[in-house]
């Protein structure tokens, strides 16, 4: 099992091309919240606008959408109810990430296999929270052509998914129920204290070294999905960027975590800039 130390950062976060334009750091569609879940939505989004991606739009409820507006007025939205015009946005965009605070409805199940059944050679497709949920109840065809499929399920989400109960969540019982569920292309992230990244294609497994518990709060799973898409979306689609974001995400944490008892998702969102240009700069 390889450790995550901060030399991924190094590897992955690139100064910005001077000719560049928000064209070159990727698109990124989040299918995310309910009326009762608007802040999964809005931490997944903020994650990837402060991870930089250059384009973010965000398909939810449409109660949702004045507090989008009004929290994260970079952010673009589409009505979650108006799968055709979902389905046509999807299609424009490098990253799709689906699943925080989603109710777990047919229309959204329906939705789900939609999303995995058009996605192309050149997307990325990161399911977590009730887009799992799903996978879990439903029987979803996985047969895609997306270029990577990221899982970020928590213990309890891979537990249904994988029927693997907590305490045999062992990296080879993992790596094999991987193998049997999920495409080629996948990577695991098995979230917990610490980490497990497991990529499907190799077979390697990957430790997180950073991590505190300040980060035992809601939403801090949230704002990994939306910075591993935006990760994705702007640097090169391979396991790299994934590590990349898993370990940026925890060793923000870490940081704010020696002045503060908690580290609240959206304050670790609003650090991301400042370190992302931190590592960028030891290139
Ligand atoms: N403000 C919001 O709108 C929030 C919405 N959220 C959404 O709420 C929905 C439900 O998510 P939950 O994860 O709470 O529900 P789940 O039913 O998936 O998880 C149940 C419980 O599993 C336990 N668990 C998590 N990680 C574990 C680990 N590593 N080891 C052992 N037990 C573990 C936790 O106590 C958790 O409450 C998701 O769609 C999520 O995205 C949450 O992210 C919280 C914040
Ligand atoms: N005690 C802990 N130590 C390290 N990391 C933790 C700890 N508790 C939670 N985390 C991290 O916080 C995140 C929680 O994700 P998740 O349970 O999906 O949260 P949510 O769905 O509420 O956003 C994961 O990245 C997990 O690794
Ligand atoms: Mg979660």
């Amino acid at each position: 099992m390889e450790k995550l130390t901060n030399e991924i950062l190094k590897q992955v976060i690139q100064p910005r091309p001077l000719k560049s334009h928000k064209g070159t750091f990727g698109k990124v569609l989040i299918i995310a919240g309910s009326q009762n879940y608007t802040g999964a939505a809005l931490m997944a989004t903020k994650a990837a606008v402060y991870t930089g991606a250059g384009l973010v739009t965000l398909a939810t409820d449409p109660h949702n959408f004045t507090s989008v507006h009004a929290v994260l007025p970079e952010a673009m939205v589409v009505d979650l109810r108006d799968q055709t015009a979902v389905l046509q946005l999807a299609q424009t965009m490098n990253v799709i990430a689906m699943g925080p605070g989603l109710q777990p409805t047919l229309a959204n199940t329906a939705l789900l296999q939609r999303i995995i059944n058009a996605a192309t050679a050149s997307q990325s497709l990161i399911m977590d929270a009730t887009a799992l949920n799903l996978w879990s109840q439903q029987s979803l065809t996985m047969t895609t052509n997306a270029q990577k499929i990221v899982l970020t399920p928590h213990a309890v989400e891979w537990q249904r998914l994988s029927q693997l109960a907590l305490s045999t969540q062992q990296p080879s019982a993992n790596l094999r129920c991987l193998r049997q569920k999920a495409p080629k292309q996948t990577v695991l992230v098995l979230k917990g204290a610490p980490t497990a990244i497991y990529d499907n294609q190799t077979g390697q497994i990957f430790q997180n070294t950073a991590g505190t518990a300040a980060m035992a709060t809601g939403g801090t799973g949230d704002t990994l999905t939306g910075m591993i898409a935006g990760f994705l979306a702007q640097f090169s689609v391979q396991t790299a960027a994934i590590l990349a974001a898993v370990y940026l995400h925890s060793y923000i944490a870490e940081q704010l975590a020696q002045k503060y008892y908690v580290v609240l998702p959206t304050q670790l969102s609003e650090a991301i800039p400042y370190w992302m240009h931190y590592f960028a700069e030891q290139n």
